[in-house]
């Protein structure tokens, strides 16, 4: 068994025509983020570090709806969210409510790491960004006017999931949540097992409707079956997403300490990557895959 690694930027009503200059970068920056976390691993660096690195990576990338490519809510505000996870202590971190910062994820690693805590939100969180040195804040650029107007804009949700040869397991996800949200809302993404978890079976990252998501506890249903049901990961993410959840509102990425990676969806598309030790390497929107 070797490392394997999968990730998303978003998922929704994909549309199948959606133009190739629409979706050709998305998959080049996709497959950029994918070799990055390949690298990583090769090098044995931590799942924790890597899943850290990538979403970070697509933080920083303007045209998704995490970090910098932030929307707005129906205040007008920006309202950013992140969560991390390691499987084998079960620590983790989360922060909501944030405006300055570019990279959540990194705020809500230091929540994990530096704090008593698991989850800082608003005017906290903002006050920890200050007493933090290595956080970067930014006056974030959103591009809500330009891109309501074109129907991947408001999709965007990083995740990023990850396992090493050891069965080390690790789970991270960054939103600003669902366009025109309402001020103060908060989604999947930072609720301990509704949009992100990881155990010592497996690491889960969601995208999608965060009301639909939280109601089921996605993430920790499918951690769950696999535990007591015995169920393999693909089985039991496939469960969740088409048995329990309504159709067009979640997404998955999953690895498992049991060497098995799984993009489970049953919205139109997923922008979603995935690699293993043993070669395979696919960057994908709809059910046609690419293989390379
Ligand atoms: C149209 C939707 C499905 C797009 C999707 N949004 C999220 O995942 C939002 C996040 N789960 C929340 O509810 O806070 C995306 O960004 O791709």
């Amino acid at each position: 068994m070797g490392w394997e690694i999968a990730l998303h930027d978003g998922a929704g009503d994909i549309p199948y025509s959606l133009p190739p200059e629409r979706h050709l970068p998305r998959e080049e920056t996709l497959r950029h983020c994918l070799q990055i976390g390949v690298k990583a691993l090769k090098s044995n660096m931590t799942p924790l570090d890597v899943v850290e690195l990538i979403v970070r990576e697509l933080e920083n990338i303007p045209h998704f709806n995490a970090g910098r490519g932030s929307v707005l809510t129906n205040k007008g505000t920006i309202e950013m969210e992140a969560y991390i996870m390691d499987g084998n202590t079960m620590k983790c971190g989360a922060v909501s409510g944030l405006s300055t910062v570019v990279n959540a994820v990194s705020l809500a690693r230091l929540v994990m790491d530096h704090t008593p805590h698991t989850y800082l939100e608003f005017d906290g969180a903002e006050e920890f960004i200050d007493y933090t040195q290595p956080i970067q804040k930014d006056t974030i650029k959103n591009e809500t006017e330009t891109s309501l107007a074109n129907d991947d804009s408001q999709i965007g949700t990083i995740g990023c999931v990850a396992v090493d040869s050891n069965g080390n397991l690790a789970s991270a996800t960054s939103t600003d949540g669902l366009v025109n949200k309402m001020g103060g809302q908060i989604g999947d993404t930072p609720v301990i097992g509704a949009g992100t978890y990881a155990n010592e079976f497996c690491a889960v990252s969601a995208t999608g409707i965060g009301e639909a998501i939280i109601r089921v506890t996605v993430a920790r249903d499918v951690a769950a079956i696999m535990e007591f049901k015995g169920l393999s990961l693909k089985e039991a993410a496939d469960f969740v997403v088409h048995e329990r959840t309504p159709k067009g509102a979640v997404s998955l990425v999953v690895v498992s300490a049991s060497g098995e990676v799984a993009m489970s969806y049953n919205t139109t598309g997923m922008f979603r990557a995935c690699a293993t030790e043993d070669g395979y390497f696919e960057v994908a929107i709809w059910t046609n895959t690419k293989v390379e």
